[in-house]
């Protein structure tokens, strides 16, 4: 896009230069549209015939369907063909008018590229060029493009329509304030109840992790509503767009915490134009790859458990198995106790022929042992079977037994020796596993297995379970990754990390987290140091620390709940200034009626609100309460597959990853928050979920992490 200016800009409104080119651009996908090629129309009858295409039509139907596609990717794109300006003058050549845009979209008369993707290399410039001095520069595949910025512009079009230009940057121009004006326009919208994709306003700190190599690891420790869920997605897309030919969508995984989250973040990743990426829990993909020979007892019970206002006697010995289970000791011991079973694995003697020479014990072990050594057990295990069946046809046919009764004895034979296996289920092994290790034990499965039913187990179980399952199968092939995002990975154990290491052998993983809302303390990491060092030939560890959810208000009220309990990355707020945060008692018997007024007033000017409880029984409480008063609220419990926004009821540690316009923590009373670090994790996890306003309702006496704040 060499295109120089038409008119000296100083003269003309930006708004109205901007309208003039938007027409332009519009006209062109317009005749892009017009002299297309035009999908056939296909009558019912036809699409009936699918079965009786041959390969000729298959071949069409397939380029109509592109065509189509294309079309409707062009219709989508005229609704908003570009968000952004950058004037661009590299070292020794004319000034360079770049439009960004979600996709490219070029001129079909000239050919010339009139908006670049976003993800192109030049399209960089207008996330990292920040506006301190002129100089830019991005990387082409050619090398680096140094040069001067003159302009950086963004440009709100709305179906078609435009509806704002705001210049972050002019040369010779003081624009310091500008550069967030637009940011700050974005961050007052009220959000629906889906995550939005965020091209348009992406930061430079974010770029820099969105085009991070991906070939190198990269560990992201960012505080609350720094955008990390944005930012991993927003990579996917660009690793895609940037490696086509290597990489592909269907081989690309996200491990989110859970099937809500995976349904509020569904449709960021179509938004950008991208289709296929798996996006699971690590729960529901083990269970996939075992083929859900086990079954997962009830998560929501573990977790009403863990955040019960009191725990059974039984619950801390839980918790030390969870944690020793997620130790990489615990591992090395497994792969250790693996090892050894190896050993016991090929039935002793000989596999006696019913024709001609037995094989020796030490032929086979030599194939087993040696031979073989390489491949997972089960496979040995096929390929010596194959090898002992092909000798005793060998023996049978060189001694003539080959009629109908000696084919049957020769089968008898083999089916005899197959037997002598041992089960390679990974269950059993998991079992004896666990009799070395009596400490680790779970209740569930040292329950006696009822006829048929499947066994079960806890989450932190699937790891340990996968690992016995790689030893025995190794990995299919089908369940490789190009990349892996592993979100909210602060509740994720090493030995988690360790296990997907496998799965994605280009090392390319994309981990993000916050220690600071590590809510599941046992089952996750204390340091980012324990994935770190599971890569041994390199990883990038970013810290982002600006919070782009929340308003000043809310942000610097969330910090003070977690200053007592030492050193965290603390959130920085972006200039955005709202309402202050109310506190407010209540008396216990008025609360409802308090909160039922709060959620009616909120909702006035928020289309989400959520009320965050302590236990998930208090949500069923407020829940009643807010039906009981005609208020359509939805209760989001650990078993619900689907986040539908409106007015929300959440047990606290299930609304992290989540947001709303507007949140209520009610309860904040020190028979529920004791004053203890999870306790206050858990009051900055609900309070950081909250992108305007936050009120906390308390009945006397306040939880001592409330008074400490206000002090
Ligand atoms: N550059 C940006 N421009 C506009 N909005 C942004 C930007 N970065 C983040 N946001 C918004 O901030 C909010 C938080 O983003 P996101 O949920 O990805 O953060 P997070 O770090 O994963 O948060 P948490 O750890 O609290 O779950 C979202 O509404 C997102 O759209």
């Amino acid at each position: 896009m060499n295109e120089a200016d038409a008119f000296p800009r100083a003269a003309i409104d930006p708004f109205e230069e901007e309208a003039g080119r938007l027409q332009h651009v519009l006209r062109t996908m317009e005749h892009a549209l017009a002299g297309g090629p035009k999908p056939p129309v296909r009558d019912e009858d036809e699409e009936d015939q699918d079965e009786a295409l041959t390969a000729d039509e298959v071949a069409d139907v397939a380029v109509a369907e592109l065509a189509r596609e294309r079309r409707r990717e062009i219709e989508r794109a005229m609704r908003e063909p570009y968000f952004g300006r950058i004037d661009f003058s590299p070292a020794g050549m004319s000034r360079q008018r770049l439009y960004i845009g979600k996709r490219g979209i070029d001129d079909p008369a000239s050919g010339d590229r009139i908006v670049l993707d976003w993800r192109a290399p030049a399209a960089s410039l207008f996330y990292s060029f920040a506006g301190q001095g002129d100089e830019a520069s991005y990387v082409s595949p050619e090398g680096e493009v140094r040069g001067k910025v003159s302009l950086k512009r963004n440009i709100v079009v709305r179906d078609g329509e435009l509806q704002r230009v705001v210049d972050s940057y002019v040369e010779g121009q003081d624009q310091a304030a500008a550069t967030d004006e637009f940011l700050l326009y974005r961050l007052q919208d009220a959000k629906d109840s889906r995550l939005r994709d965020i091209v348009a306003t992406i930061q430079a700190e974010q770029n820099d992790i969105i085009r991070a190599d991906r070939s190198l690891p990269i560990v992201i420790q960012g505080v609350a509503g720094s955008g990390k869920t944005t930012v991993a997605l927003h990579r996917l897309a660009y690793l895609l767009y940037q490696h086509p030919e290597r990489l592909r969508a269907e081989r690309m995984v996200i491990f989110a915490p859970s099937a809500m989250f995976v349904d509020y973040i569904s449709e960021v990743l179509p938004e950008l134009g991208v289709g296929g990426v798996q996006q699971t829990t690590f729960s529901a993909f083990a269970l996939r790859v075992l083929d859900h020979a086990v079954l997962l007892v009830d998560p929501g019970e573990r977790l009403r458990q863990r955040f019960a206002l009191r725990q059974p006697p039984e619950y801390a010995t839980a918790m030390r198995e969870v944690e020793c289970k997620g130790r990489l000791e615990t591992w090395h011991s497994l792969q250790a106790f693996l090892g050894e079973s190896e050993q016991s694995m090929l039935p002793m003697g000989a596999a006696v022929a019913p024709f001609g020479r037995s094989l020796e014990h030490a032929t086979i072990a030599r194939w087993f042992f040696e031979e073989y050594a390489n491949y997972p057990v089960f496979v040995r295990r096929q390929r010596v079977l194959a090898r002992v069946r092909r000798h005793f046809e060998m023996e049978a046919k060189a001694a003539g037994q080959t009629d109908k009764s000696s084919k049957r004895k020769l089968a008898a034979a083999i089916r005899q020796y197959e037997e002598r296996w041992p089960n390679m289920e990974p269950l059993t092994f998991y079992r004896r596993f666990l009799e070395w290790h009596p400490e680790l034990t779970t209740s569930s499965l040292r329950q006696p297995e009822k006829r048929g039913a499947r066994p079960q187990v806890q989450p932190e179980d699937l790891p340990l379970l996968l690992a016995i399952h790689q030893w025995l199968y190794g990995i299919d092939p089908r369940d490789r990754f190009d990349h892996v995002v592993i979100d909210e990975a602060q509740d994720f154990s090493p030995v988690h990390l360790q296990v997907l290491r496998a799965y994605c052998p280009s090392n390319s993983f994309t981990i993000l987290g916050d220690l600071s809302q590590s809510i599941h303390s046992e089952a996750g990491i204390r340091e980012w140091s324990a994935f770190i060092d599971q890569f041994p030939s390199g990883c990038r560890y970013v810290e982002l620390s600006v919070s782009y959810r929340s308003t000043f208000e809310i942000i610097e009220f969330a910090n003070r709940m977690l200053r007592p309990f030492g050193p965290a990355v603390e959130a920085k707020p972006v200039f955005r200034s709202g309402d202050k945060v109310l506190v407010e008692e209540v008396a216990w018997r008025d609360r409802f009626e308090a909160v039922l007024h709060r959620i009616i007033g909120m909702r006035e000017s928020s289309s989400t609100v959520a009320v965050l409880t302590r236990t998930e029984e208090d949500a069923h409480v407020y829940h009643n309460a807010c039906l009981e008063a005609g208020l359509d609220a939805h209760l989001l419990t650990a078993d619900r597959g689907d986040y539908e926004g409106g007015i929300s009821i959440v047990p606290i540690y299930l609304a992290k990853g989540l947001e709303f316009d507007s949140v209520i923590v009610v309860d904040a009373d020190a028979n529920h928050y004791n004053w203890s670090e999870r306790d206050a994790k858990l009051l900055y996890v609900g309070c950081t979920r909250a992108l305007h306003r936050l009120c906390i309702l308390y009945a006397e006496p306040i939880t001592q992490l409330l008074e400490w704040t206000k002090a």
